[in-house]
């Protein structure tokens, strides 16, 4: 039913921070179309396994393969290429430019893709409809509620149509019902389009939105259900 082949891999990564082993041999598949959860203790290696997999930070051993190609050994052109066409990040604290609005937020990736400027307001006001935010376009990220700008956020991540979502405890400085509504709003247009979401979680009413769920245990993963 599934595709055998997974769209984004990570085989063994390892990567240190000065002494600290963040990731120690860490292995991931993400097939397309699936929402991953990523579990595991605070300090585990859960946001530098996405970094690795986002192509934010070179992992210093194993491989990450996305389609065809090596993003550990990409050169930063192209590196930069895949994350602004094919990849969109979110993380806890949404980073939308407090200086414009939330829908020039929204629109600016596509502008920086070449879109004109009233086209790129034109895609992005149906992006913060379809989370729920449309009424809030013309506020900036300081007038916003934590929910309406993660919703935002998301908005931003999806607008440019990208094959993989990677989100870093998109909730975690939300309560539970923004979560929810975030959550659901991400599952919802994630299933719509078929993208694929890598989302790091310590809430388990966040992760039961996914398909699946690895654990991260001192950087490596843990099948889920069995404890070291
Ligand atoms: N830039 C950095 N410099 C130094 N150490 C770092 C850096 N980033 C992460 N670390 C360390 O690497 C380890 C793994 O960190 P990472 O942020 O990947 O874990 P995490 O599972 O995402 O944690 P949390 O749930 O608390 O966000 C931790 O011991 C952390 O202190």
């Amino acid at each position: 039913m599934s595709n055998p082949e997974p769209l984004l891999a990570a085989r063994d990564l390892t990567k240190a921070h000065g002494r600290t082993e963040a990731l120690r041999g860490a292995s991931v598949q993400l097939r397309s179309g699936e929402i991953l959860a990523v579990t595991g203790a605070s300090g585990s290696g859960k946001s530098t396994l996405l970094h690795c997999l986002a192509g934010i930070v070179r992992p210093d051993g194993g491989s990450v393969s996305y389609g065809g190609e090596r993003v550990d050994r990409l050169p930063e052109r192209r590196l930069s290429e895949l994350r602004r066409t094919e990849f969109g990040v979110v993380f806890q604290f949404g980073q939308l430019i407090p200086e414009l609005t939330a829908l020039d937020n929204v629109a600016l990736p596509l502008m920086l893709g070449g879109a004109g400027r009233k086209e790129a307001r034109e895609r992005a006001g149906e992006w913060l409809e379809r989370f729920g935010a449309r009424a809030q376009g013309e506020l900036r990220p300081g007038e916003l509620s934590g929910g309406q700008a993660q919703r935002a956020s998301l908005a931003r991540a999806l607008v440019t149509g990208p094959r993989v979502v990677f989100a870093d405890e998109p909730t975690g400085a939300l309560d539970s019902l923004a979560s929810e509504q975030v959550m659901s709003a991400l599952a919802h247009t994630a299933r719509a389009t078929g993208t694929s979401v890598l989302l790091i979680t310590h809430d388990a009413q966040v992760a039961a939105y996914a398909d699946r769920e690895v654990r991260l245990s001192d950087g490596a993963v843990a099948p889920v259900g069995v404890t070291a």
